[in-house]
């Protein structure tokens, strides 16, 4: 038995008439960064969902730390250590960069976020300082203090992934975190996400640029119809003829 943080075991889930995953089985090793990849509407965010619980699979499981997560909510899912983060830009836009990283901080330390958590509270100290740790860390610590509304979109993307850090997950799934990217802010995300790699945390990430997926994996899994396809190392993914045949009968 490999040391997997998380194994989805089995997993079915349709809509109506469509099997958007059939037979998943996948273990995300401790430590490893595991891309998930596949052409368009091959079920890759709807196995991300169905691992934080927004989406309950018809059979099969998910286990997390060696405990069944199926059927937990996705804020239980959360507070247990699985943070996602992009995809949906879901940042505060009217409140500073600061603000919005204290949020998933009293979010932690609370199980909620009250709405007059930033008044005097006793942790406020602790948590302004964790923030300003986790936005200086993704390098955005000189804009504590701007609209998140005014920030360009690497940098938004920036500004989440602090957000999600600060809640010092176990396990970090990352949507598609360079989607609408310049090449620029893509390889400064790549060179963002390598330095977060390099401490050990472990990462899904969904990602459709190539460049991206074999900069940062150390485990790739494709998917297709609904199907994992091929398992492997980004070179024995690469080379595999079942992926190029897919890929190239896909819209990429
Ligand atoms: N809520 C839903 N109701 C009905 N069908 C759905 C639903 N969510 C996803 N699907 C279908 O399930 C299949 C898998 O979709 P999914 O979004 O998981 O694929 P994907 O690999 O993430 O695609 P993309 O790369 O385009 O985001 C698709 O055919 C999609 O249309």
């Amino acid at each position: 038995m490999t040391n997997a943080v998380l194994h989805v075991a089995d997993v079915h889930k349709s809509f109506g008439g469509l099997r958007a995953l059939s037979d998943i089985d996948l273990q995300i090793v401790e430590g490893t960064t595991h891309a998930i990849i596949g052409p368009n509407g091959a079920g890759k965010s709807t196995l991300l969902n169905v691992c934080i619980g927004r989406i309950a699979p018809d059979t099969g499981a998910v286990v997390f730390d060696g405990e069944v997560i199926t059927g937990k909510r996705p804020h239980e899912i959360n507070q247990m250590g699985i943070v996602r983060v992009f995809q949906t830009p879901e940042i505060f836009p009217d409140l500073t960069l600061l603000q919005n990283v204290m949020v998933p901080a009293f979010a932690k330390r609370d199980g909620a976020f009250r709405l007059n958590a930033f008044r005097g509270t006793d942790g406020e100290t602790e948590i302004r300082e964790e923030a300003e740790h986790w936005l200086a860390d993704v390098g955005l610590a000189g804009y504590k203090d701007t609209q998140a509304a005014s920030l360009s979109r690497g940098d938004k993307r920036r500004l989440e992934l602090a957000m999600g850090l600060v809640q010092r997950p176990r396990l970090l799934l990352l949507d598609e975190p360079t989607a609408g990217m310049s090449r620029h802010d893509t390889n400064s995300t790549i060179d963002l996400l390598k330095k977060i790699k390099a401490r050990g945390m472990t990462k899904v990430i969904i990602e459709h640029d190539m460049h991206v997926v074999f900069s940062l994996a150390d485990r790739v899994t494709v998917l297709a119809q609904g199907r994992i396809i091929a398992d492997g190392t980004p070179e024995e993914v690469r080379r595999s003829a079942v992926v190029q045949e897919a890929y190239l009968g896909g819209a990429h």
